[in-house]
């Protein structure tokens, strides 16, 4: 197994690699050039400003010429900045924020203050590179390389095979909060509560991988346990926040609110800290502040100036102890923490220590980052599936030298069912599409549900059997249909003729009476998602 010295050494010119092949995937000489690559979006106004957001100011942009937004690569939650139309690249931004909601005509940015001035011309986006995330990243290697002590100190060692992993003899027991827990699931959790220091769920698709995470976490916290849960993504934090949150345990949500799933806003940070007492007086003093920067507005004698002066300081002092007071107290007091892997690098989190580091997707996510999460306890657990898609690594070179591979992984190559479980019954697929699957990858281990094995379209309410609603899969060849791949501009490939067979497909269901809305096409290539946006448009 590779050495902690030889990760280390290995690992950070990668993080340099990958950061470079970011931003010069999105940064150019011209702004007219990155607006060719989507990266900016020019000539916008902003039609309306709304706070609420707990307190963020949700600012939204429509176009000034046209009614639909020009084509762009901007994703909710990308870190963008507010320019006036006209300026250089390199010029200073009249505010950054984080994009909140995009639709075909409007994008929406929430921002901590509202830019002072200039919302009234024409203005432009740029999307940011995240630089953020490498910098924590480097950050938790430097950490790992002198980590004599600290909460993990016990847990390294066997993540890089200087010692066994240990577990407990004794059958740990538990009674379930989830009554329908299948065998390969409550075996799972079991085996994870005995681990005393890394156990790994391999849980392939469909497995209930999330359903056992939560029961592990209710069990855990059933025990007395301070758990930070983290994943790569923000959406999959919000998938266990929201499963956990029908359970009366303590959580509370990390991140930044315009990142979260509305249906988990009571969960953030932010929400429970505007509730907490520290931030009411926190509010009180921010009213006093402004009476007296007032007062200091309209004051002509020196000494009251100073006086007031003096006096506002103590108060943004005293303002800033209570805030940070109620912060620290909600994170205290939950049992539960979760965010995403490069936010538990979060200021918020120094100096806490939690029992059990939980990280979900933890297959998807680059080791490195899962390492800003693992140092901040003594034992894990990483919950994923090596046999799907590993992490997206931009650069070829950082790729090649090793960054694609997961701890998940690497763990499972070290130690295999030492350490694993894995859960062997589906619930999403008729057993005619997990066989493939099941076959190739998971040694056939793998069993269709009885709710699932056999469950065709025309089982739903209003589906009629059709010969579109009678197959449980359908394979088109389009070798020899004169349907040849094109690239577009940016190197992204496209088949029109693919897209008009599988729209036709998708009509015929729609005909038998399944939902439009619970059709799902699924492409690699972000030229064909535009050729299929303009056939349906144009249908
Ligand atoms: N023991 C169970 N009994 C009945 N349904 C279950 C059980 N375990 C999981 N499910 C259902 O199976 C589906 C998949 O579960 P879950 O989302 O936990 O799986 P997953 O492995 O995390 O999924 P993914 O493939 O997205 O990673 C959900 O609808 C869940 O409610």
């Amino acid at each position: 197994m590779v050495s902690l010295q030889e990760f280390v050494s290995s690992m950070a010119p990668l993080i340099d690699l990958e950061k470079a092949a970011e931003i010069s995937a999105e940064s150019a000489t011209s702004s007219k050039s990155l607006e060719r690559r989507g990266c900016i979006m020019s000539n916008l106004k902003c039609t309306d400003a709304q706070t609420g957001l707990m307190g963020k100011t949700l600012l939204e942009f429509q176009p000034n010429k046209g009614d639909v937004l020009p084509p762009h690569k901007f994703g909710t939650h990308d870190v963008v900045a507010l320019k006036p139309n006209k300026a250089d690249v390199a010029s200073s931004a009249l505010g950054q924020g984080v994009v909140y909601r995009l639709k075909d005509s409007s994008i929406t940015v929430a921002f901590d203050d509202i830019p002072e001035d200039g919302l009234n011309s024409p203005l432009r986006l740029e999307k940011l590179a995240n630089e953020v995330t490498y910098r924590r990243m480097k950050d938790a290697l430097i950490q790992l390389s002198k980590n004599q002590t600290g909460p993990s100190v016990n847990l390294v060692p066997v993540l890089f095979g200087e010692n066994p992993p240990m577990s407990s003899k004794d059958a740990a027991k538990f009674s379930p909060f989830n009554k329908n827990l299948d065998e390969s699931q409550k075996d799972a959790i079991s085996k994870a509560l005995r681990s005393k220091d890394v156990f790994l769920l391999h849980g392939p698709p469909g497995t209930g991988k999330t359903t056992t995470i939560i029961e592990i976490i209710l069990q855990e916290v059933k025990r007395g346990s301070k758990i930070l849960a983290c994943a790569a993504s923000n959406i999959a934090v919000d998938n266990i926040v929201e499963r956990l949150s029908q359970y009366r345990t303590k959580l509370v949500r990390l991140g930044h609110p315009a990142r979260l799933l509305p249906q988990v806003l009571d969960s953030a940070l932010d929400a429970q800290v505007l509730r907490a007492d520290n931030s009411s007086l926190a509010g009180d003093i921010r009213k006093e502040m402004k009476v007296l920067n007032s007062k200091l507005l309209k004051a002509k004698d020196k000494n009251t100036k100073r006086d007031i002066r003096k006096e506002l300081r103590t108060l943004a002092k005293e303002e800033r102890k209570r805030q940070q007071l109620a912060v620290a107290d909600v994170i205290k007091n939950a049992d539960v923490v979760l965010s995403t892997l490069t936010g538990a690098s979060s200021k918020k989190l120094y100096g806490i220590t939690f029992d059990l580091v939980i990280i979900d997707e933890a297959a998807q996510a680059l080791e490195m980052a899962c390492w800003i999460a693992l140092l901040k306890g003594p034992r894990c657990v990483l919950a994923g599936d090596h046999l799907q898609l590993p992490p997206t690594v931009q650069s070829a070179e950082a790729e090649k030298k090793g960054m694609g591979k997961t701890l998940f992984e690497r763990l499972t190559e070290a130690y295999g069912d030492q350490i694993t479980s894995m859960l062997t019954i589906q619930y999403r697929m008729h057993e005619l599409i997990m066989n493939w699957s099941s076959n190739e990858l998971y040694k056939n281990k793998i069993k269709a549900h009885s709710s699932v094995a056999e469950h065709m379209l025309y089982d739903l309410e209003e589906v009629k059997r059709s010969s579109s609603t009678e197959p449980t899969i359908i394979l088109v060849d389009t070798t020899g249909c004169d349907m040849e791949e094109v690239k577009d501009e940016e190197e992204s490939t496209m088949n029109e003729g693919e897209a008009s067979v599988s729209i036709a497909h998708a009509k015929l269901l729609v005909e038998s009476g399944v939902r439009a809305s619970d059709i799902g096409i699924i492409t690699p290539y972000a030229a064909q998602v535009c050729a299929y946006m303009l056939s349906i448009l144009s249908n």
